[in-house]
């Protein structure tokens, strides 16, 4: 026994003093060992250089701060949640140019043919057809050419500059410069204001909305929409979109539902959330007169059990001339219009149609469309209007 614990205790040792001799050899030298340079704390500009956690920031300290493992990327912001769209004011002016374009022919036209030396017959025969041509309307056109034909006997002389004045004079009598072209979307109190939107479809009336909801969001307002267009799933997919864009909640139940239900409830739900407007968005089937009185009689009347109708749109297609002129008494006969909204006005030189339709409905355009973008809406500016017609 004591034999094998003196053997084991041996070995102990001899294994103890193995390692001790191993450690000594191969210990990494210190002494030897080049330099190491501490590592270059990183330049930090200044406006960077606040406390971060784990940094200490004192002169007297001669603590070397590791640099950091991977400088930290720039972080993006996020983007914003909703698109901010511009404010309405101004639109037309910024548009004037797209206007131009489409509507200058027709003032051209004109300066062209009452600078003539000689006014005879044929000439004022070329006047009126032109005007006609571009949907002023024949009675509207029977009124401007006994005008300018009394003016210009009066004139005498007819520079450039004094026939622009005269046409300027006569096209702003018809289009109305003094029109009272308000558009009423201000709250009542704790009620919002409630806007219709009506129209053959196909004529803008969707887009029409959601543009008009971007520019009272740009313009400051809180907007609730309704998809009242039951008639087709597509138009108030179309309208959430257009809401999503802009932060503007819809109201929208399934295809077919009733449009008075849904205007009820974005009419009820505009009233709990606090919204500033609330735009109704319709059918506009022209199946049957009565049955489209019907349809926004009962929209209408259900709305205000709420609040108050404070603007019914008809939204027209200015390409669609005479024809659109007849939809147009149509809906004026079935709903009480308050203004009109005439859309694609940069696709046609048939401007004319602005006179003419405020003739016929005795109401004023208070929009217009001039394109496919979602800013592409403007008030309409008589004067703009005018001087677009007239080039400069
Ligand atoms: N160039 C031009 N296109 C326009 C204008 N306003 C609307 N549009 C286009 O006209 C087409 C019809 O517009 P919608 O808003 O779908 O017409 P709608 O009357 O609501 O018709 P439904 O959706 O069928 O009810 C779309 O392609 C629009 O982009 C405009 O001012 N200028």
């Amino acid at each position: 026994m004591d034999g094998y614990l003196g053997i084991i205790l041996i070995v102990i040792v001899v294994a103890l003093l193995a390692a001790g001799g191993m450690f000594l050899l191969f210990r990494p030298s210190q002494r030897h060992a080049p330099p190491v340079a501490p590592p270059e704390a990183p330049t930090i500009p200044e406006e960077s250089q606040a406390p971060a956690t784990g940094v200490i920031e004192d002169d007297t300290l001669t603590t070397t701060v590791p640099p950091p493992a991977k400088p930290a990327e720039p972080v993006a912001p996020p983007p914003p949640a909703f698109e901010i769209p511009p404010p309405s004011a101004g639109r037309m002016v910024r548009l004037r140019a797209r206007l131009a374009r489409s509507q200058s022919t027709l003032g051209k036209g004109l300066l062209e043919l009452l600078s003539r030396d000689r006014l005879d017959d044929d000439v004022w025969d070329e006047i009126e057809d032109m005007l006609i041509t571009a949907d002023v309307g024949v009675s509207p056109t029977r009124t401007m050419v006994e005008e300018l034909r009394t003016k210009v006997k009066v004139l005498g002389s007819r520079s450039h500059d004094e026939v622009r004045g005269l046409l300027r004079e006569q096209l702003l009598a018809l289009i109305g410069a003094d029109m009272d072209r308000t558009l009423h979307t201000a709250p009542h109190g704790e009620r919002p204001a409630v806007v219709l939107v009506v129209g053959v479809n196909g004529t803008g009336k969707t887009t029409t909305t959601g543009k008009l909801a971007r520019a009272l969001i740009g313009d400051g307002r809180k907007v609730l929409l309704g998809a009242a267009d039951t008639f087709r799933a597509a138009a108030a997919d179309q309208l959430q979109t257009w809401g999503e864009r802009v932060g503007a909640e819809v109201v929208r139940k399934d295809e077919g539902a009733d449009p008075a239900s849904v205007a009820f409830d974005a009419v009820s739900k505009g009233i709990d959330d606090k919204v500033d407007t609330v735009i109704v968005d319709t059918a506009g089937r022209l199946h049957t007169k009565t049955g489209l009185m019907d349809e926004l009689g009962k929209v209408k009347r259900v709305i205000e059990k709420k609040a108050t109708v404070d603007e019914v749109l008809l939204v027209l297609d200015a390409t669609t001339g005479q024809n659109g002129m007849r939809q147009a008494q149509v809906f004026a006969e079935a709903v009480n219009i308050t203004g009109i909204v005439l859309t694609k006005l940069d696709g046609t030189a048939k401007g004319g149609i602005v006179i003419s339709v405020q003739r016929e409905l005795g109401v004023p355009v208070k929009l217009v469309g001039l394109g496919e973008g979602p800013d592409d809406l403007a008030p309409f500016d008589p004067e703009v209007f005018t001087d677009a017609l007239l080039g400069d």
